[in-house]
């Protein structure tokens, strides 16, 4: 559907609209304009927002930051924004990573390159990081990073949880309602796993504030007693605020850097010349913030596979786009991120080739592109709080892996994305590791 909708955008000049059929009431304005984007996400900001239609489809996250809007969604930017622009917080997460790496990653690896297996590197990624996210907002490891795969009710749960919200954007509002109501169908499945990943997250919470409440913490710098300990006595840090602030972060934190890692991965493994130039700054460079060249081909991989394909804003008031176009009212305008990434115009003729050269400017650094440009992460205001620390564990666990073991993929193995919110590989990426000498 992203290739499709790449297609029909760019024979309409990157903005055109779609209408379903008339009992869906399914009418979007699609595009992929830069200038609409700069224009949506940055100079008429306040004239676009997610909207009622957008936090319905989106139940589970609440009144997190991902679906609220005006001083809501200023209140949650602030105190994340206190939270995670902190050295100690980057420190604290690159402890975590790190920690991860070198005692359940690269044992994992040598132990399937000993007993030459394949295994789904989409699998190890998304294991990884949410057990990650879980030591980084909740302060404890469920371990679902281990030799034996075991499966971990909560990971399940919010991974479908997650899945479900795709099937929501695509049947009429009227028909996922009635299934809800009769609890039937995708909508019965969806609830089950919303209660058990609900489950997991208060006992998470009454947990801490149980900690906090004895005073027999640890020095804990985990964002839930971070944020406990900051808000104490405001009347809306209930429990419902904090579960709606985690299950935000874990969208957030996890299954993007997933699919960024499992798509660089493959397209590494099909690129020999630039995983020999990864290897080589490895070598010269020890700090993961001086590797330009493997930063350059992260975002290469990000803009070719953005991990949120696609955004939806809503219209406050009757507008102009740069492109011309009309909205009025409550027009849902639906931003391919996808085909924003592969537009001619805004890359030049070489655009579906992954190319991380394009990203290295002649003094040796990385060139500044736009965020209307480069929108993986998102533009304006709302530009993604995570950018430098996902920037941050992609470097390190990509450099760990490529260091000790070179990644084959499994040949012929089928590879297309998922029709979900988040661009993953519908059927995993299957490697074969090879231990370097
Ligand atoms: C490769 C990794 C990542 C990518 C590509 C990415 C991309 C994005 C995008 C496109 C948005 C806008 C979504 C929307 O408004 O619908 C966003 C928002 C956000 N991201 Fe990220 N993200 C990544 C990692 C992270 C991480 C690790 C965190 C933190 C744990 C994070 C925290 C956030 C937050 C809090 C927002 C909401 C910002 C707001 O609405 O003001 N992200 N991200």
């Amino acid at each position: 559907i992203h290739d499709f909708t790449t297609q029909v955008l760019q024979r309409v000049s990157g903005t055109g609209t779609f209408i379903g059929p008339w009992f869906t009431g399914m009418n979007y304005l699609m595009t992929c304009d830069p200038m609409n984007v700069h224009h949506m996400m940055s100079k008429n900001f306040v004239n676009y927002e997610k909207g009622h239609e957008f936090r319905e489809i989106f139940e589970a996250f609440g009144d997190g930051i991902f679906t609220a809007d005006s001083e809501t969604w200023k209140y949650h930017r602030t105190l994340l924004h206190s939270l995670f622009k902190t050295r100690s917080f980057e420190e604290f997460l690159e402890k975590i990573v790190r920690t991860k790496v070198e005692n359940c990653l690269l044992p994992l690896l040598d132990h399937v390159e000993r007993e030459g297996v394949e295994v789904d590197f989409q699998d190890v990624f998304n294991r990884f990081n949410f057990d990650t996210i879980c030591s980084t907002v909740l302060g404890s490891d469920p371990n679902c990073l281990s030799i034996d795969f075991p499966e971990v009710a909560c990971e399940r749960a919010f991974n479908e949880a997650e899945e479900f919200i795709f099937y929501r954007h695509t049947v009429p509002k009227s028909f996922w309602k009635l299934q809800r109501w009769l609890g039937i169908g995708p909508e019965k499945k969806n609830a089950k796993a919303c209660e058990v990943f609900d489950k997991f997250l208060y006992e998470s919470i009454a947990s801490k504030r149980e900690q906090l409440n004895k005073k027999d913490e640890k020095e804990n710098d985990d964002l839930l007693t971070c944020l406990m300990r900051e808000e104490e006595g405001k009347e809306h840090v209930d429990d419902k605020f904090l579960r709606d602030t985690a299950f935000n972060l874990f969208v957030a934190g996890r299954d993007t850097i997933t699919s960024a890692l499992t798509w660089f991965f493959w397209l590494v493994a099909k690129h020999p010349s630039v995983e020999a130039k990864i290897l080589q700054e490895i070598k010269q460079e020890k700090e993961v913030k001086s590797q330009v060249y493997l930063h350059a081909a992260l975002c290469e991989a990000l803009r070719l596979y953005p991990p949120i394909p696609f955004e939806s804003k809503q219209a406050i008031k009757q507008d102009m786009l740069p492109s011309g176009h009309e909205v009025g009212p409550r027009t849902t305008i639906l931003l391919s991120l996808y085909a924003l990434g592969r537009s001619e115009e805004t890359w030049g003729k070489d655009c579906l080739e992954f190319k991380p050269e394009r990203w290295i400017s002649g003094k040796g650094g990385i060139v500044h592109i736009p965020s209307y440009k480069f929108i993986s992460f998102n533009a304006g205001p709302r530009t993604c709080l995570g950018k430098d620390l996902s920037f941050i564990q992609m470097k390190i666990m990509a450099t760990s892996i490529l260091k000790s073991y070179h990644i084959q993929v499994v040949e012929d193995y089928p590879i297309s994305p998922t029709l979900s919110i988040v661009l993953l590989m519908k059927h995993g990426l299957k490697v074969r590791v090879i231990k370097r000498d």
